[in-house]
């Protein structure tokens, strides 16, 4: 992200407007009209094609125009292909009211029914053909997107190589889309014929008694409202509709109120500090760059318990002073309680978002949003899109965080789109990390990003502790996941009434099953990757498509009944700290415990009131949290992470033990860090027993130099997956040829490399290849792709589908 060659505010990235009087192309008969932003252009480097978003409002309105055209045409995008755009002829009757953002309904190729379609663009134009179709029905009366965000989806479109129609149903939750929790309820209100005494006068009493009602309330009744202060029955009021004395209004509401505010009393204060001088310092940083009204990208690299909370929320202020409001994002497991509390009990008007919401909760907070109404916004990535009218300020909490990253389609990264979101409403975005991402590092250094430094922590307090074990060693292993010297600390800790953390970054029991006698190994017969053993319930599942059987009591391929569990999850360190510590109260979390709504905020609560001693789980519980009490934090193994076939294995290793480690030492009775490891000397383990970011960070870049992986050039991967390996294969093959003539062809310079397995090759019953493209440049990589996917089609009848993943998170 953060590259010149594709920020989206750079004019050199700028014939991109969606100009219209652009000749159309010529259009399928059956599908309505290519749009111009599908004009067939020769893509070109160096002028990127028409359909590429535009940030910024620079087209000039559509009537200042051409005068010559003479149609309102419409640019409709679909969710499901043909996914468009087609121009569609606005009908007279609705050319006041169409607005980009807005749903229509359409007619669309030989389909009996109209379809739904977004419109992205409405302009003056000649029809490009006679058989030209017309919008068939508006299904909004104000647009679900602003202008604003229209151009973001365009932008995104773009960028991560999706379908508009697509993006606009990422943008606005199926919630919205549904009306969830809403009903119709019909309002009467007296007609113009209510104002004739006479006429009035003519009729039977009852009907005159419930109209005089009627006018005199001055505002819409429903009908149930009407016969109780009228004391009449509905007879009456019918026959005043009828007659035409009263008119009808529908109007859409919430069924019922949802509570805004919850969790407000969970036993903790929140106040205002005062804030330390390094506090003080981000802080005027920040409304530096709020009131310069400029873009601007900051970086507020704070260690671990240095306060960057305080400055998120004071800095808020600052923007709600002057009537905006703020979002702030926070990956999904930091949204405890304890986030949400903050935020809370500092603002009038917060909204919430999480997974756990109900369709209605979910829709009425959006409209809660849009509205206006709400100063704060807090959320996870999809948060980046809440429909904030003055929106002043957006900060991401822990941007180094891989949940940003969506792995579905469109496969966006929440920081790029805030930092689009941010730049086309020059308002700031604060990053804030005790680990920053390389990318968001690099950006300071080439002066895109600006860096705030908290050196130190709140108090003055010391960095933990952290001392290194050796699992290398003999005489420090013990039969079980817990070395000597580990043990010996938690013993010490729980005797001094202290708290323990342990770190485990592996949910299940066991997590290979294997035979010992003919070395089968228990595997997904979709994904082909072994079974973790669960022991509640005596399951064995697959973690990457939830695949369950019962753990097999011998092995299935030879029959010997001796069979094995290895590897460790929490669950079996659960058994093995229970045996070791019989008198601490022991809490697990991982995504199996934490599987109903409020698990989290019970088992965070007992840990807060003392009354669970030590605390094991998997990375959610490495983030955010905040307890004085934790005098140890313990890593049982730092290399989990290490050997992946990835570049981001060392990023991700020295983050997770950073963050683990800052768990500790955040009260007045200090705190010490035991990383169990099989590789200390690893420079990223080496640097994060120093709490030394900056040491990490130079040696990584350097890393990163040698192959000009991100965030020194760019990535994408294109994932190809279909049930018959060979078709697959053969696929992924012409594939490639098409991106070499493709980059041939633009001169671009761009690496190929593939098709080859991922590490893993098989997924919900599907064989998978992927191809990994790497450039210096962004947009060489993006215009080699997408001049080679254009057209490209694949037979039905050979079932492989691609996918593509514009700066991929991981190498799965
Ligand atoms: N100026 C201050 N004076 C006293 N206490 C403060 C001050 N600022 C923050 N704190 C407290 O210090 C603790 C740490 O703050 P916070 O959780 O914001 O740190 P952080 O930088 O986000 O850490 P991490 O990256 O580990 O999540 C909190 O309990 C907070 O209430
Ligand atoms: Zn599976």
């Amino acid at each position: 992200m953060l590259t010149d060659s594709t920020s989206p505010h750079l004019p050199n990235d700028s014939p991109l407007t969606m100009s219209p009087g652009f000749p159309n192309s010529d259009p399928p008969p059956d599908f309505g009209s290519h749009s111009d932003q599908a004009a067939d252009k020769s893509s070109n480097l160096n002028a990127p094609s028409q359909q590429q978003g535009e940030l910024f409002e620079t087209a000039p309105p559509p009537w200042e125009l051409a005068a010559q055209d003479d149609v309102a045409l419409a640019s409709i995008v679909f969710s499901e292909a043909p996914h468009g755009p087609y121009d569609y002829r606005i009908p007279d009757s609705m050319r006041d009211d169409l607005v980009a953002g807005m749903r229509v309904k359409v007619p669309l190729g030989r389909r009996k029914k109209p379809i739904i379609g977004w419109c992205t663009e409405t302009k003056q134009g000649k029809a490009a053909h006679r058989s030209m179709r017309d919008i068939a029905e508006i299904l909004d009366t104000e647009p679900l997107c602003d202008a604003a965000l229209v151009r973001l989806v365009l932008w995104m479109s773009h960028y991560y190589q999706a379908p508009a129609g697509q993006v606009f149903d990422t943008l606005i939750p199926s919630s919205v889309r549904a009306n969830a929790g809403t009903r119709e309820k019909t309002y009467l209100l007296p007609s113009p014929m209510a104002k004739d005494d006479e006429l009035v006068g003519s009729l039977p009493t009852k009907q005159q008694t419930a109209l005089r009602f009627l006018i005199a309330a001055g505002r819409p009744m429903t009908s149930q409202q009407l016969s109780v202060v009228a004391e009449c029955t509905q007879g009456p009021i019918t026959q005043l509709r009828k007659k035409g004395f009263v008119q009808e209004n529908v109007r859409r509401e919430m069924n019922t109120p949802t509570s805004t505010r919850w969790q407000v009393d969970d036993g903790e204060v929140e106040v205002a500090h005062t804030l330390t001088d390094d506090q003080a310092q981000a802080l005027s940083q920040v409304t530096g760059a709020l009131d310069s009204g400029k873009g601007r990208t900051l970086l507020l690299h704070g260690v671990t318990g240095s306060g960057k909370t305080e400055v998120y929320i004071q800095a808020i202020e600052h923007v709600v002073k002057f009537g905006r409001g703020a979002i702030v994002l926070v990956p999904e497991i930091s949204l405890t309680p304890q986030t949400r509390g903050r935020f809370e009990r500092r603002f009038q008007s917060v909204a919430v978002l999480h997974s756990q919401m109900t369709p209605a909760e979910r829709h009425f907070q959006w409209q809660r949003i849009r509205s206006g109404e709400v100063q704060v916004v807090v959320g996870p990535r999809s948060a980046v899109f809440a429909p904030m009218p003055h929106l002043g300020l957006i900060v991401i909490d822990e941007e180094h965080d891989g949940s940003f990253k969506q792995d579905t389609q469109p496969r966006y990264h929440a920081r790029r789109v805030a930092y689009a979101r941010a730049m086309s409403l020059n308002i700031p975005l604060v990053l804030g990390t005790a680990t920053p991402s390389m990318e968001s590092w690099h950006a300071t250094a080439t002066g895109r990003a600006e860096l705030i430094k908290m050196p130190s922590r709140v108090g003055n307090r010391p960095m933990p502790d952290v001392q290194l074990v050796d699992l290398r060693v003999r005489d420090d292993r013990t039969a079980g996941a817990i070395s000597r010297p580990l043990h010996t600390a938690v013993q010490q800790t729980l005797n001094e009434n202290g708290q323990v953390i342990l770190l485990l970054n592996r949910r299940g029991f066991a997590t290979t099953i294997q035979c010992p006698a003919c070395g089968y190994v228990v595997a997904c017969p979709d994904c082909d990757m072994p079974l973790t053993h669960h022991r509640d319930g005596g399951k064995a599942v697959c973690h990457y498509c939830d695949y369950t059987i019962a753990t097999p009591p011998w092995c299935p391929a030879c029959r010997f009944d001796g069979i094995r569990y290895g590897g460790l999850g929490t669950q079996k360190l659960e058994v093995e700290v229970k045996a070791r510590f019989p008198d601490a109260v022991v809490a697990r979390m991982d995504s199996d415990t934490m599987r109903r709504p409020g698990s989290h905020q019970k088992v965070l609560s007992a840990f807060r009131a003392g009354k669970v001693n030590l605390l094991l789980g998997t990375q959610m519980i490495a983030k955010g949290l905040d307890f004085p009490n934790v005098l140890l934090v313990g890593v049982i193994n730092a290399d989990g992470a290490l050997h992946f076939p990835d570049f981001r294995a060392a990023e991700r290793t020295f983050q997770l033990v950073t963050q683990v480690a800052g768990r500790t030492g955040r009260g007045d009775r200090g705190g010490r860090v035991i990383v169990q490891t099989y590789s200390p000397e690893h420079p990223a383990i080496q640097a994060a027993s120093r709490h030394d970011y900056e040491l990490f960070a130079k040696g990584e870049m350097i890393n990163r130099m040698k192959f000009n992986y991100p965030p020194l050039g760019s990535v994408a991967r294109i994932i190809i997956r279909g049930v018959i390996e060979e078709v697959t294969e053969a696929i992924a093959d012409s594939l490639l040829s098409r991106l070499e003539v493709a980059r041939d062809t633009l001169g671009a310079e761009v690496r190929i490399l593939g098709p080859a397995p991922p590490p893993i090759t098989k997924l919900r019953g599907k064989y998978r290849f992927h191809l990994l493209l790497q450039s210096v440049d962004a947009n060489h990589l993006g215009e080699t792709i997408r001049r080679a996917t254009k057209d490209f089609k694949i037979a039905d009848k050979d079932d492989v589908q691609y996918v593509i993943d514009i700066d991929p998170m991981d190498m799965l």
